[in-house]
């Protein structure tokens, strides 16, 4: 093992809720090695795909698809749980590892038509799925997704309806 792959983990068990094994993204961003080997790995990983504009996840997919955004040299905007944007917002509902939750886009901030979905995990693909139908019903395409982690444990019973890059399997 090396590189992104060797950096240490730190994982909660039945965190938030029984039977979760809850991965702290935090034990990558609190040291500036795994942080700057996380962001060059994710824009090497998706350098090849054509996107204009990243959508980023409230709240542990903002510093990730924001630092992913500053590397590649374009926008990208928020897709944020409920109540927090002002002005025109267009919400969906879905279900995610531990319940069910909102979340909420400006579709006037989606300065582009080839969008990348970021995050930090992936679990049962509800969230990108939401915001993939968020995007999808103001017009924009959707290139795919990239998170950090993928939880393993949901690989063959989530259906998702992009490619999805993550960098390590936990
Ligand atoms: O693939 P899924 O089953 O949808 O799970 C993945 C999502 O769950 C977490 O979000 P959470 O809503 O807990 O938000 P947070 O970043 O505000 O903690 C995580 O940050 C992903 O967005
Ligand atoms: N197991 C998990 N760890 C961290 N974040 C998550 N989001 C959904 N499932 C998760």
């Amino acid at each position: 093992m090396s590189g992104f792959d060797a950096i240490p983990l730190e994982f909660f068990q039945d965190y938030p809720a029984p039977g979760v094994n809850f991965i702290d993204v935090g034990c990558v961003f609190d040291d500036p090695v795994h942080w700057q080997l996380a962001i060059d790995t994710l824009y090497e990983r998706t350098a090849h795909l054509h996107f204009d504009f990243i959508l980023a996840m409230d709240a542990r997919g903002f510093m990730i698809a924001g630092a992913l955004a500053y590397k590649r040299a374009i926008g990208f905007a928020m897709a944020r749980k409920p109540g927090k944007l002002p002005g025109e917002a267009i919400s969906i509902d879905y279900q995610r590892e531990y319940g069910s939750a909102t979340i909420e886009i400006q579709p006037a901030r989606i300065k582009g038509e080839r969008v990348l979905i970021v995050d930090d995990v992936l679990a049962t693909g509800g969230t990108i799925e939401a915001a993939a139908s968020l995007l999808r019903q103001v017009g924009k395409e959707v290139v795919g997704a990239a998170a950090l982690f993928d939880i393993g444990f949901f690989e063959d019973k989530r259906t998702l309806t992009m490619p999805v890059t993550t960098l390590r399997k936990v």
